[in-house]
């Protein structure tokens, strides 16, 4: 499988060592890369041998099957009806952009017509299955998020004793925190929508990790799920289990029996 990434930054550079160095995925190769700076696409021709492009025409025409992005909520908007017009798969883990329901319903309608498919990874979550399950008979009751990280990483600054920084609906809290609560929406798209999911973000000045705590309630009983996720060296907001779950969907894809 032949693969253009889109963005230049931590989880992009991850896949690229990854798949292109490390071999982790033997049915794949990352072909193409759409990046802003043509400084990081002429490093990256010699560091992992793509071809980087500024222009998503050429990029999307460089022979690639599937396109991941790894950029921002603002790139999805851009480019997804793109790709996906083109024909490529497309894997989004800036899935904060989905938030957007006529969005949503544009994509879902063109990958139907197209037999194009969109994977949303989980990103730097888990349980997404539990939730998913408990929706399909349409018995969640309620689903809670409380997302603690380091001030820095969610407002900028430093501060003395933790902070709550955000309390309300998912809706709201990628509309504050776009580049730091992309699970929020995936999380509402498994389940019970980003109006009924709920969520609290927390600056913590003791944390060294990103941690997500997800409460659900349903038919089904009762889930809690901790994670505590060590951060991306090379990007603290963002924890390394996200990157780990984009390499996941990818190898899913390659796979013939599905787990989950
Ligand atoms: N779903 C989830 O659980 C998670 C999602 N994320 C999201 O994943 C995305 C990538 O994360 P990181 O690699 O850590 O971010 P990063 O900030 O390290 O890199 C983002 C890169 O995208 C590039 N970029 C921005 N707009 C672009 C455009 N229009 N075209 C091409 N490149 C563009 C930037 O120049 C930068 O190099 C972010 O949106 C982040 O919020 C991060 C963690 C968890
Ligand atoms: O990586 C994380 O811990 C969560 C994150 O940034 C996001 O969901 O946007």
């Amino acid at each position: 499988m032949k693969i253009g990434i889109i963005g230049g930054g931590s989880i992009a550079t991850f896949l690229l060592q990854s798949i292109n160095v490390d071999r982790v995925l033997p049915h794949c190769t990352v072909e193409s890369v759409l990046v802003r700076r043509p400084e990081v696409a002429e490093e990256w021709e010699n560091r992992y041998g793509v071809n980087g492009y500024q222009d998503l025409n050429a990029f999307m025409d460089s022979g690639i099957d599937l396109v991941v992005e790894a950029a921002t909520v603002q790139a999805v908007q851009e480019y997804a009806e793109k790709v996906i017009a083109k024909r490529k798969d497309l894997v989004i883990i800036s899935v904060g952009a989905l938030v957007d329901q006529e969005l949503y319903q544009r994509l879902n309608d063109s990958c139907r017509q197209s037999g194009t498919r969109i994977m949303l990874p989980s990103g730097a979550i888990g349980g997404l299955d539990v939730i998913h399950s408990a929706m399909s008979s349409g018995q969640l009751e309620s689903v809670s998020l409380t997302t603690r990280k380091p001030p820095l990483s969610l407002i900028g600054r430093e501060v003395e004793i933790e902070e709550v920084v955000f309390e309300g609906t998912a809706t709201e809290a990628i509309s504050k925190f776009p580049k730091n609560i992309n699970v929020a929406i995936v999380l509402s798209l498994a389940g019970l929508g980003s109006d009924k999911t709920t969520v609290k973000i927390v600056a913590d000045p003791q944390a060294t990790k990103n941690t997500h705590c997800i409460e659900a309630v349903g038919a089904f009983g009762r889930m809690t799920i901790q994670l505590e996720n060590d951060p991306m060296p090379s990007n603290p907001k963002t924890s390394y289990l996200a990157a780990l779950s984009v390499l996941s969907s990818l190898k899913k894809k390659t796979e013939y029996i599905s787990i989950g």
